[in-house]
């Protein structure tokens, strides 16, 4: 049970009732009239902060929810909860941990004691492991069995183990300078490992076999197949070391595969899987873009600590968004949340964000068991803009749900062709103003009756013309995406999705859903592949195991 969140249930808190009032008094709000009554509504609702720009003026709320939702933080201990967990209280309380990805990112002299133990010494160790190995893999003094100089790196890990480094080393692809191109191997899917594997060459490529428990099965099994792959290519048991290497908390698993000690990277049971990009989890971006590059990331998202543990929730980035979130789905019934990144470079953003917020909020216990009455994470899907445009923004402005988004753009490209920043920045922008200001009958009507249709037609097709309109969204806009401004990004949205636990009062960093499928995979795996065993418990899952060995017995 966690000591800071007074309450349990956040509906009893006088802002949550306050707040069902004040939803009842915005049942005819109309952004489109605030913005035409307001001046200043832009100003009064937009934000900077470590090289971000919120806007978040195109909401559903006056000056009054503001400040209802920033008490609800407030009332829901979000400040004494956020220092619970930058001092290394164990606030994941279903497995007796602190949670301190926070820690990864903290600049040297800044001591941090826990358990009698300063965990900075850790940190800072691991980090002088991952400048030594990224600074001879990039010099060319580790090379592989025959000598020859390391050019790929293949990561095999998923979840966390994946989806952040993918991320992080796609966005900053400008700053790639080494020559190293890193490939990621996640699913055990042949067809996967055949695509990574293709085009390798076993003599200059390196496997960081990523996993902070060495016991997840898709990256075991795709560990060994890389081993057999490298085996069968030429590469030799002797010289092994110089093509794999491993970062888990588990050091004998990973000396029992057959890694070499120096070989093996530190991770920690107080930093969880979908929060750990910031650790030797990193390693493939330090590879991609050089270790100084990976620093400054660390700093951006420092700077973001700073922010969200300094500023009053009133002018707080991720405190914000996250009450605008809550506001959306208890208030509002919204229950999914788009992320359109207007960027190429972060298209893997989304990926990265659904295990961040799903697997951290997908709960509906609260910290002492007892059931939440109210409804958790919601769903996260989105994608690039201007692809999405094209694809699903039709449900976005015309469809049923309200769905609110965040877009998320920087004005600078790193790769400028003819007017096509502009035209990206343009659709961007233009997409969160028709989804607030929509369009009326009455313009509807206007723009059929200039193009000369009878009113017969105008009557027939002004219905499908209208779009509702007061479609929230925030928009969150940088100068350019760089190792510092994406590691503000993405610690702007830890804590924002931090936050929201804490109002819910669930915890936010265990996973035990997962759980149950990867248990009852062996029981299907072994009925599968072995003709005496058990029928399984449903037919359902016999049927269809019936279905695969009909297949595979001929
Ligand atoms: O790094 P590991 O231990 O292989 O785990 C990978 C992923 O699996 C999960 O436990 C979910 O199954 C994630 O939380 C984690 O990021």
């Amino acid at each position: 049970m966690n000591n800071y969140n007074k309450t349990n249930d956040v509906t009893a808190l006088p802002a949550w009732r306050k707040l069902l009032d004040h939803r009842e008094s915005m049942k005819n709000f109309s952004m489109r009239d605030a913005f035409r009554d307001d001046s200043k509504r832009f100003q009064d609702f937009s934000l900077a902060g470590c090289g971000l720009f919120l806007d978040y003026s195109k909401n559903l709320i006056t000056h009054e929810t503001r400040s209802l939702l920033v008490n609800l933080a407030r009332e829901a201990g979000v400040e004494q909860a956020a220092h619970a967990m930058f001092s290394g209280e164990k606030i994941n309380c279903s497995e007796g941990r602190p949670v301190l990805h926070t820690a990864l990112r903290r600049p040297v002299g800044e001591p941090l004691m826990v358990d009698g133990r300063n965990l900075m010494r850790d940190v800072h160790g691991a980090l002088a492991q991952m400048t030594d190995v990224v600074s001879r893999i990039h010099s060319h003094l580790w090379r592989g069995y025959n000598d020859k100089v390391i050019t790929d790196v293949v990561n095999i890990g998923i979840g966390g183990s994946f989806l952040g480094p993918e991320l992080v080393s796609e966005a900053l692809a400008p700053f790639a300078r080494h020559g190293v191109r890193c490939h990621y191997l996640a699913n055990i899917d042949g067809n996967e490992f055949r695509e990574v594997t293709a085009d390798l060459n076993v003599e200059t490529t390196l496997f960081i076999i990523s996993s902070k428990t060495f016991g997840t099965l898709e990256t075991l099994k795709n560990a060994q197949a890389c081993r057999s792959w490298y085996l069968a290519k030429g590469g030799t048991e002797e010289k092994l070391y110089r093509h794999f290497i491993a970062v888990t908390s588990n050091r004998q698993a990973a000396l029992d595969f057959g890694i070499r000690e120096a070989n093996i990277f530190p991770m920690w049971d107080w930093v969880g899987g979908r929060y750990s990009l910031w650790s030797a989890i990193g390693l493939p971006i330090a590879l991609a873009i050089g270790i100084a590059n990976f620093k400054e990331l660390l700093s951006g998202a420092y700077a973001m600590d700073q922010h969200f543990l300094n500023e009053p929730l009133e002018q707080n980035l991720p405190v914000l968004l996250a009450a605008l979130g809550v506001w959306y789905h208890n208030f509002w019934d919204a229950q999914s949340y788009a992320f359109l990144p207007y960027d190429h470079n972060l298209r893997n953003f989304v990926k990265h964000l659904q295990q961040m917020d799903m697997e951290s909020n997908g709960k509906s216990v609260r910290h002492d068991g007892s059931s939440v009455s109210y409804t958790t994470g919601p769903v996260i899907w989105g994608g690039v803009g201007c692809n999405g445009q094209h694809a699903y923004h039709q449900l976005l402005h015309q469809g049923t749900p309200l769905i609110p988004a965040d877009f998320i753009v920087p004005v600078v490209s790193h790769n400028p062709v003819a007017d096509h920043q502009e035209w990206l920045y343009a659709n961007c922008l233009s997409q969160s103003q028709a989804l607030m200001r929509g369009k009326n009958r009455a313009e509807a009507e206007a723009e059929l009756r200039a193009k000369g249709l009878s009113s017969n037609e105008i009557e027939r097709l002004a219905p499908h013309k209208v779009i509702p309109g007061n479609r929230p969204s925030n928009t969150v806009a940088l100068e350019i995406i760089n190792p510092h401004s994406l590691g503000a990004l993405i610690a702007l949205y830890e804590h924002k999705v931090f936050v929201q636990g804490v109002i819910w009062g669930v915890n936010s960093f265990d996973q035990w859903g997962v759980e149950l499928g990867k248990e009852l995979g062996n029981s299907v795996y072994s009925r599968l592949t072995r003709y005496d065993a058990e029928p399984a418990d449903d037919s359902s899952t016999q049927g269809l195991i019936d279905f695969f060995r009909g297949r595979h017995r001929g």
